[in-house]
């Protein structure tokens, strides 16, 4: 559980609970059969909504495909009662355990893509079971007439019957996607879609995560086709894994707010009965016509609320209602883990890295001892950024190694560098700007393996290492650039770490704010942390650094104590400039 999620979570599942209430009652007054299958289908499509929300939405990758477990759940069902006579609810447990499956071998290969990439990718696979579904003769298979016993076989005579498994569904879908929207595992998906780098160099195994949402997200698509079969009572390859499915899940969430429980239930209530009123009274004249709702419906939210009906109300109502009070402010306990070996922490040697022609990096050797602040400075464009992206996995060198305290960082992947203790900033904040900022560096205890209260404390001590913790609960978005550099460095010291690199964490700041992070860096180095600095403020790192390396057109230019560095003519000539040193030495 998030910290402070409890109540969230209670108000949210106290509100469903008298929605689902009233649902009830007005489907239990409801007597013509035609709309009664209305009411049954804005909870279906309500399910395969959240279904596609519960990856697509919190994890940020669209997916234009979720008609395949939706059609894989439905024909599970229809070709098990068909062939063996097997009870629906057995059928739609297997095609949910088809639909995880599914998932597994969907996501293996496609989560190498990104962005447009992926949508088209997941595109592919309902289009290709349709015609292979049609290949082996299954273009209608109907379900068995199972009329004695209704909830048994899923089979009512009174239509209120399939109302009510319906909404029994969505209880559960919406209680699954509650509690992962305000579970650690939620958080970690949301950071994912807010800025997968960020999120990975804080230690999070994206494609983990990426995998275990999808697979609950097909699970669960795939358990709502297996109903909708039981609906339909007749499945053909066209219905289940047609485009209007896969835009159906879509859309309602799409309309109604990504990345929330709300959205698709609100896109369902709206869209279904819509698109299925205007079916009935004009499909004969515009056949087709729900697919034009779709698609109008789409256009709508892009115009009017890009992030969907839920988020756009909300930001309304938040703008209207008082800020949060302040979180209190609690004292933090000094926790720096800093590594036990007598040598190096830090041994870089031989580093290179090419970029076409181009050598950005070339054959880089130096060492930081344990508790030093070492300053990286060096002209535009010298190599810096690339230098810390091969240190923490971003990039793979070409040749050359490094070693955080023995341990060889060369060959791992990002998130485990962070897990051995190297933490990252960036030149460009990488925040999560809709968390409040202790979500957002939460995320660095979680990378760290933390979980529950530990992971809250080590995130609290962080902000309150950088002075933030009493803006615990303020949105990142609403962060000045200061705070938003704090708050980086406050992630990357939830994480635990041996080694923080830091790539100009000034940048952009005014000189008392950057005294402000000096003195916060340097209280993180009386505590013990090594910390890698690249930074242009000059005036900042000469009060800072022990010790400078100045890197030029990729290569070592010279390194050693800061004042003999500035004075060396070849740093002069290549970076500094005469006037900055008759400028320094008249101070
Ligand atoms: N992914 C990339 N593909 C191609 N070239 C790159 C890539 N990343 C960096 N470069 C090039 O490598 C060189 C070094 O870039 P890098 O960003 O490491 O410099 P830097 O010293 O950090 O510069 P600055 O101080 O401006 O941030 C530059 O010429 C840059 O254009």
């Amino acid at each position: 559980m998030r910290p402070g999620a409890l109540p969230r979570l209670r108000r949210d599942a106290l509100i469903f609970a008298g929605l689902l209430a009233a649902y009830l009652l007005f489907s239990g007054i409801v007597t013509n059969s035609y709309y009664q299958l209305m009411l049954t289908l804005v909870p279906v499509w309500a399910v395969v909504g959240l279904s596609w929300n519960l990856f697509s939405g919190y994890v940020g990758l669209i997916s234009f495909g979720h008609a395949v477990f939706f059609g894989l759940g439905a024909f599970a069902v229809a070709l098990s009662m068909s062939l063996y006579d097997l009870n629906p609810w057995l059928g739609i447990l297997a095609g949910t355990v088809v639909g995880a499956l599914a998932a597994v071998l969907i996501g293996l290969p496609t989560f190498r893509l990104r962005g447009h990439y992926f949508a088209l990718s997941m595109l592919a696979f309902p289009l290709v079971l349709l015609y292979v579904f049609q290949f082996l003769g299954w273009q209608e298979v109907s379900l068995p007439m199972k009329r004695q016993e209704p909830l048994l076989w899923l089979q009512f005579t009174d239509p209120r019957g399939y109302t009510w498994v319906a909404l029994g569904l969505l209880a559960i879908a919406f209680g699954i996607s509650l509690a992962v929207e305000n579970s650690r595992f939620g958080l970690t998906l949301m950071a994912i879609r807010q800025n997968e780098l960020a999120a990975e160099a804080s230690g999070i195994n994206l494609r983990r995560w990426k995998m275990m949402a999808l697979v609950l997200s097909g699970a669960i698509a795939a358990a709502a086709g297996g109903f909708y079969a039981c609906i339909l009572l007749v499945v053909t390859p066209e219905a289940v894994f047609g485009m209007l499915t896969s835009a159906q899940a879509l859309t309602v969430a799409l309309f109604g707010g990504v990345g929330t429980v709300w959205g698709p239930l609100i896109g369902a209530a709206v869209l279904i009965p819509l698109a299925e009123t205007l079916h009935a009274e004009l499909g004969n004249i515009i056949p087709g016509i729900q697919g034009v709702v779709y698609g109008v419906a789409i256009i709508l939210v892009m115009l009017l609320a890009p992030e969907g009906i839920f988020w756009t109300l909300r930001d309304r109502w938040a703008r209207l209602a008082a800020p949060p009070p302040p979180r209190p402010r609690i004292p933090a306990p000094l926790r720096i883990a800093t590594a036990g070996g007598a040598g190096p922490l830090l041994k870089v040697s031989g580093l290179t890295k090419n970029f076409g022609g181009l050598r950005a990096v070339d054959d880089i050797s130096f060492e930081v001892a344990p508790g030093e602040i070492l300053g990286i400075i060096g002209p535009n464009g010298a190599g810096k950024t690339t230098l810390f992206n091969l240190l923490n996995g971003v990039l793979p060198s070409d040749s050359g190694t490094a070693w955080l305290d023995g341990q060889a960082l060369g060959g791992r992947k990002l998130h485990a560098i962070c897990r051995m203790g190297v933490g990252r900033t960036f030149q460009v904040v990488r925040s999560f700007p809709r968390l409040p900022l202790l979500d957002n560096v939460l995320i660095g205890a979680y990378g760290a393996g933390l979980t529950g209260a530990a992971a809250t404390a080590a995130a609290e001590d962080a902000l309150a290492r950088v002075g933030l913790l009493h803006q615990a609960g303020q949105p990142a978005g609403q962060l000045t650039n200061k705070g938003l550099r704090l708050m980086e460095l406050a992630r990357a010291l939830a994480g635990q770490p041996h080694l923080l690199l830091l790539d100009e964490t000034l940048a952009g700041l005014g000189r008392e704010e950057c005294d402000e992070v000096l003195t916060v860096l340097r209280r993180l180095r009386e505590a013990g942390m090594t910390i890698v600095i690249i930074e242009h403020t000059m005036h900042a790192m000469l009060k800072l650094a022990d010790r400078f390396v100045v890197i030029d057109r990729g290569r070592l230019l010279a390194s050693g104590p800061p004042r003999e560095v500035v004075e060396d003519p070849a740093v002069i000539e290549a970076y500094l400039g005469r006037k900055w040193l008759a400028k320094t030495c008249s101070k």
